[in-house]
């Protein structure tokens, strides 16, 4: 707390969750190379990353699956890997592969994670009803879970994640081999339920996932976050600052001294640049001097894919 605080009588806004310095090694596979990042209370907060990246190992440590060999992940300042009790308390975990007894109906499944979190009787049916709603599942209920699409089983892996009303959820890539319907219905109920105030983690290596649901971003990559903030600040600081020309006819890629790089891209260049306005004004006034064919001329709006690339120096491919 510094001066000013004490002085104005307020109190320092403490992370939700603060992960520090988490380090992992499987035999000889280095996984995490001390993987640091925050959540604030009421955000939807997105790990992003190639497959391989960590995120599921970095998922296993917040939850208490496995542990850390350096580092630490605390929430409301308690290390989940000393206090179990934290994490089964305020944590809703939906793990990559879905965990589900097959012969079972939903409700039979999701009564037996019920038990798993201490809830019984009625309170325990009360909660089964109000997960099926949520997860629109609620006139399948009785049916085994082997008759269930992909999708389906999600959403019930969902549900049962969901029976303690935790304060975070975690989920880690929860769309992957999924049909749309289902993947929009579980955009809809993460959004509701961040709404409604669950603080929620959501892994993916899809950028249109984190641009969609996630308020912050942490890019993960070869086991250490590269960079973390809103999906505008991340454009604002990392994002490509471009224009793209193409011209008509064998004619060179201009020179100007304002423009970085120059990139063959297609038919035309991607000219680099942080005087974006200046650069477009004196093309503009080379394209009439010269007598150019231009074919194409406009900026380059920055996206996460290229935020991506100068974060990590590599692209996220699908
Ligand atoms: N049980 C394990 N034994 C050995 N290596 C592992 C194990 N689990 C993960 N790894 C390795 O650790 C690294 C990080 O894996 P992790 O599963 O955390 O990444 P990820 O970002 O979740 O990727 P994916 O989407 O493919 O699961 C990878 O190189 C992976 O091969």
């Amino acid at each position: 707390m510094n001066a000013l605080d004490i002085e104005q009588g307020q109190r320092p806004v403490e992370p939700f969750l603060e992960v520090e310095g988490l380090t992992k090694v499987y035999g000889k596979q280095q996984a995490l190379n001390g993987v640091s990042f925050t959540v604030q209370a009421g955000s939807s907060f997105g790990l992003l990353g190639p497959n391989g990246a960590g995120k599921s190992t970095t998922m296993k440590i917040l939850t208490g699956v496995i542990k850390a060999n350096e580092g630490s992940a605390k929430l409301f300042g308690k290390d989940v890997s000393k206090d179990q009790s934290v994490v089964s308390k305020y944590i809703g975990y939906v793990p990559q592969e879905i965990t589900l007894y097959e012969q079972l109906s939903a409700y039979d499944n999701l009564y037996f994670f019920g038990q798993l979190y201490g809830l019984a009787g009625q309170t325990l049916k009360i909660r089964i009803h109000e997960v099926l709603e949520q997860t629109g599942l609620s006139d399948r209920s009785k049916d085994p879970v082997k008759t269930f699409s992909g999708g389906m089983k999600r959403r019930i892996n969902i549900a049962a994640a969901l029976l303690h009303r935790p304060k975070l959820l975690i989920l880690d890539e929860p769309t992957v081999g999924i049909d749309p319907q289902s993947r929009n219905h579980i955009f809809d109920m993460i959004r509701s339920l961040n709404q409604a105030g669950t603080t929620i983690i959501y892994s993916t290596h899809y950028m249109e996932e984190v641009e969609a649901l996630c308020d912050e971003i942490a890019i993960i990559d070869n086991g250490l976050v590269k960079a973390q903030g809103g999906l505008g600040e991340l454009l604002e600081r990392y994002g490509r600052k471009a224009i793209y020309l193409e011209i008509g006819g064998k004619v060179n890629p201009p020179e100007l001294t304002q423009v970085d790089q120059v990139i063959k891209e297609g038919a035309g260049w991607i000219l680099e640049t942080e005087h974006v306005s200046e650069v477009m004004k004196s093309l503009l006034l080379m394209a009439s001097q010269r007598d150019w064919d231009v074919k194409q001329l406009e900026i380059v709006r920055p996206s996460l894919e290229n935020v991506f690339l100068t974060v990590t120096g590599t692209a996220l491919r699908d």
